[in-house]
């Protein structure tokens, strides 16, 4: 099964906020056809509204290809059930909800529905997002790769070994991009506080890591080595780096601490 099954049989997004646009906006990118979609989303952006030819809270197809879940965990147990109907058939559901798990899904909508709980992030939008998967018992190896099919269309996917891992994975690539774009921020911030005007600052923090992530993604040197490329013995970049790396109040002390926080309210959401 690939995204002609979408285009043929349609797609119904369930809920459309900030991740499922997001990834909207990469399959229209991609070619997908606005007709071939349904959203069913009570709030709908102006974005959303303004997309000719989509299926905005329309009446839906009784079997689609996909349904893809996008609304926030908290409202699962509203939202779900209004698609009952489609479980324990030939509909592959895709949910992207942090902390729900797979038996959670199979109990609302019958333990014969292909599943397959994703873990994407919003840099789908632009092509670039990366997305970690897995599948229950029901979901073939035609499902997975149409899960793998439609993913891929805005970015990365692997395929996870088990569903325990999606919490860790959650926490690193789920949110990263929220951590990426504080650093933005804080570095802008610095600079800010030492005299640059809030634009350049804001330009230059933008710009390096923009080109440091494309660096890190194309070079042939692991990103350790690239860090070493940047830093002078006993120059500059050496006197910031004995800051971040410290290894009681730097910056991996830290971020271990954020990750164990995120994976604890991922599996409360879960709960
Ligand atoms: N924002 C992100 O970066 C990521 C979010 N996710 C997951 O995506 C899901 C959605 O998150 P966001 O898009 O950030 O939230 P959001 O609040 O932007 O979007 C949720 C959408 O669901 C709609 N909704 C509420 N009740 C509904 C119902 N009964 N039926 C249909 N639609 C309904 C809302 O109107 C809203 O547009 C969450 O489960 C989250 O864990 C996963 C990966 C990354
Ligand atoms: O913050 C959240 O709960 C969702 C999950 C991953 C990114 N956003």
């Amino acid at each position: 099964m690939d995204m002609n099954d979408i285009r043929e049989k349609g797609m119904v997004l369930l809920g459309c906020g900030k991740m499922g646009s997001a990834m909207l906006k990469g399959w229209l990118d991609g070619g997908l056809p606005a007709t071939s979609v349904w959203v069913n989303d009570p709030k709908p952006s102006e974005w959303l509204q303004g997309l000719e030819g989509l299926n905005l809270n329309a009446d839906l197809p009784p079997a689609p290809a996909v349904v893809l879940v996008a609304v926030k965990p908290q409202m699962m147990a509203d939202a779900l059930p209004t698609l009952k109907a489609m479980g324990n058939g030939s509909t592959l559901f895709v949910s992207v909800a942090a902390g729900i798990t797979i038996a959670t899904y199979e109990d609302m909508l019958g333990d014969r529905t292909p599943i397959v709980r994703a873990m994407p992030n919003t840099p789908a939008a632009v092509g670039r997002g990366v997305t970690a998967i897995i599948g229950n018992g029901a979901a073939g190896a035609d499902h997975a790769d149409l899960a793998e099919a439609l993913l891929s269309a805005v970015g990365q996917v692997v395929r996870l070994e088990s569903e325990d891992q999606m919490s860790a994975v959650t926490a690193i690539s789920g949110c990263g991009p929220a951590y990426t774009f504080h650093l933005i921020e804080a570095m802008a911030a610095a600079g800010e506080a030492n005299g640059l005007a809030p634009e350049l600052a804001l330009q230059l923090a933008r710009a390096t890591v923009a080109g440091a992530g494309h660096l890190a993604e194309n070079a042939d040197e692991d990103p350790g080595q690239l860090r070493v490329n940047v830093t002078s013995p006993n120059g500059v970049t050496q006197a910031a780096l004995e800051v971040l790396m410290n290894e009681t109040d730097g910056f991996p002390p830290l971020l271990e601490r954020a990750v164990e926080a995120a994976i604890k309210r991922d599996k409360e959401l879960g709960a």
